[in-house]
């Protein structure tokens, strides 16, 4: 075994039904892995049994050194610390401006009241204009989160993430609801945390095209199992077909 993420057999069942079934994958540092699948195929509960919001009903995921599901307390809220995560609606503070949303990425190494009261080091205050710049909204720091776009959101929620500084970023259909030029521009953001800074980025993603153009590898699910581990220029056209006709039909099926 080696590798900064591996699941061994991991299972996760809700009411009997596998979400997650029987999944063995290794993931290596730096790593830009993209998670696709028709809906419901277990790709969020995967990513949650990562960072440990899910306890594995059965098998074992290991990141980063450490089995997931058998942390709790104090060790799984470091863990938590360690792990960054996207999501598809942001998680922001809406009415907090750019910058104190950056800053947040440091909540793990400051108190909140430093953080919120604008009383972080010098440091970590850099850190966060630094994010931002990165991503390319230097001159939005002081605005506040919800006079931005959609695209912009999620480009804060990255610069929160370079100030956590984590080893491994997980993101949950991080431009599900991106136009498609802001959709490219994020993508772009995380294939650097992974190749510029060497983190370990797993998306989600449910747009085919942009998972084979900005990801090195595709890992698919289709009802919880893996069906496609592949570098992304090695997934043949009929491949995606047939996991998305798998879609289709699940979804014609549905309407009789
Ligand atoms: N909290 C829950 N309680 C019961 N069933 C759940 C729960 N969360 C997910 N499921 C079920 O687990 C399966 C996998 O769901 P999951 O959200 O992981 O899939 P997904 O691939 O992320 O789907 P989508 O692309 O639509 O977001 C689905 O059948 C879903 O209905």
């Amino acid at each position: 075994m080696s590798g900064v993420i591996h699941c061994d057999d991991l299972t996760h069942t809700f009411d009997g039904i596998a979400a997650v079934d029987r999944a063995t994958l290794t993931i290596a540092a730096g790593e830009f892995v993209g998670l696709v699948g028709p809906s419901g195929a277990g790709k969020t509960t995967l990513l949650r049994t990562l960072n440990g919001f899910v306890t594995p009903s059965a098998g074992r995921a290991i990141v980063a050194g450490r089995d997931v599901g058998a942390l709790n307390g104090r060790d799984l809220r470091r863990h938590r610390r360690q792990v960054g995560m996207i999501y598809q609606r942001f998680h922001l503070v809406e009415r907090a401006t750019a910058f104190h949303n950056a800053l947040s990425g440091a909540a793990g190494r400051l108190s909140p009241w430093r953080t919120w009261l604008s009383t972080a080091p010098p440091g970590e205050r850099v850190r966060a204009l630094d994010a931002l710049a990165r991503v390319g909204l230097a001159d939005r720091w002081a605005q506040r989160v919800d006079t931005l776009s959609g695209g912009q959101r999620q480009r804060v929620a990255i610069a929160r993430t370079v100030v956590q500084d984590p080893q491994i970023v997980l993101a949950d259909e991080p431009v599900a609801s991106l136009d498609p030029a802001s959709a490219e521009r994020v993508l772009t953001l995380l294939a650097d945390l992974a190749r510029k800074d060497g983190r370990t980025v797993v998306a989600s993603l449910h747009q085919v095209e942009l998972a084979g153009r900005f990801c090195d590898r595709i890992i698919a699910l289709d009802q919880g199992r893996v069906v496609i581990d592949a570098p992304a220029r090695q997934v043949t056209a009929e491949q995606w077909g047939t996991l998305y006709r798998l879609e289709h039909d699940v979804l014609a099926e549905e309407a009789v």
